[in-house]
């Protein structure tokens, strides 16, 4: 996790000068969708966790800013009630056991109106969370993944030794044995677009274009899943190389403010994911905290675009970088 974050800092920029970047504009296209900045909101689960409001709230951020949001299957709001905020909805989902209940997610990302569905790949089972099994970590009663019904509940028993009850949860719906053949059954029940997110190495990349995926995320999940796992900025090139342009590239975790977003395009992305920052907003001040993180964000993309001579976004995606030691 910390890694993550010494990654970005130690990119360093070659900013071009004497360019007219008075009429700058970091519009583009991101999951097929016009966006005025290369942002989505990431999934992540169980929101209500930090404020009342939850999943809606946030996805009421991500609608004013005009930027995708990636509603979790474990969140604590529906995806009918997030699409409804008017936020151009991703619906992200983990393989389950039970496939009936999967197929049903999917219709009903279909009939909700999502833009696209987002497997993730790098949860078979959760990662070892020390801090969560030293706090023991349970969820209160009234936060459920409200669109798993009677499956979306808590465990009444913990695990056991050495497993916290989202652990133990995630042990009961998850099935372990993804396989590519899984990814490309996926792909023929849907005609939604299909992102994989949690790609590391450049030939499950290359893997990933073959199934037809239309968008790969490069994530390590905000460090959360593979302890030691690389970071994001380091692994993002080979991804872009891999791909050669045949799919979208996304990238997030350790992303915190402009700068970082402004070298993900400079190390090849296409745009990025905010994930924890987002949830922080959410915490601090609801729908209108959620929302001053992505203006902040945004408002840092343009400036540093100016300071880096980049009218555009294609302009960052040619900028230069080089690596340097971390200060994070
Ligand atoms: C509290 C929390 C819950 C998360 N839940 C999910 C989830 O349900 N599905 C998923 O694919 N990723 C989940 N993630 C991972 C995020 O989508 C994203 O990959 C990660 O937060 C990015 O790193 P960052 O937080 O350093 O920006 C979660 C992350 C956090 C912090
Ligand atoms: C059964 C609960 C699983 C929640 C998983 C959410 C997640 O991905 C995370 O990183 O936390």
């Amino acid at each position: 996790m910390r890694e993550n974050g010494r990654a970005f800092d130690r990119i360093r920029l070659l900013p071009r000068v004497a360019v007219d970047v008075a009429g700058r504009t970091a519009r583009t296209r991101l999951l097929g969708l016009p966006v005025p900045v290369p942002l989505a909101v990431a999934p992540m689960a169980y929101q209500t966790w930090l404020h009342p409001d939850g999943e809606v709230a946030a996805a009421s951020a991500a609608a004013v800013a005009g930027v995708p949001f990636v509603v979790s299957m474990m969140a604590s709001r529906t995806v009918e009630e997030v699409a409804a905020t008017g936020a151009a909805t991703v619906m992200q989902l983990y393989w389950l056991r039970d496939r009936g209940l999967f197929r049903e997610l999917v219709g009903r990302a279909e009939a909700a109106g999502c833009v696209a569905l987002m497997l993730t790949v790098d949860v078979p089972l959760l990662g070892r969370r020390l801090r969560d099994l030293r706090g023991g970590l349970v969820r209160p009663a009234n936060v459920v993944a409200a669109n798993l019904g009677r499956a979306g509940g808590g465990l009444d028993a913990v695990g056991g030794a050495g497993t916290s009850e989202v652990a133990a949860h995630t042990g009961v719906l998850f099935d372990p044995s993804l396989s590519w053949a899984d990814v490309a059954w996926i792909r023929s029940v849907t005609r939604l677009p299909l992102v994989l997110k949690g790609i590391l190495d450049p030939d499950d990349a290359a893997l990933a274009v073959a199934a037809g995926v239309d968008t790969v995320v490069v994530s390590n999940h905000g460090g959360r899943q593979l302890d030691g796992a690389v970071a994001t900025a380091v692994a993002l090139p080979a991804v872009v190389d891999a791909v050669d342009g045949r799919c979208e590239v996304l990238v997030d975790s350790g992303v915190r403010g402009g700068v970082d977003v402004l070298k993900a395009l400079a190390l090849g992305a296409t745009g990025v994911l905010v994930g924890r920052p987002l949830l922080w907003g959410l915490a601090a001040g609801g729908a209108a905290g959620a929302a001053r993180v992505l203006d902040l964000i945004g408002e840092e993309l343009h400036e540093a675009m100016a300071l880096a001579g980049c009218p555009d976004v294609d302009s960052a995606r040619r900028l230069r970088t080089s690596v340097a030691g971390g200060d994070r």
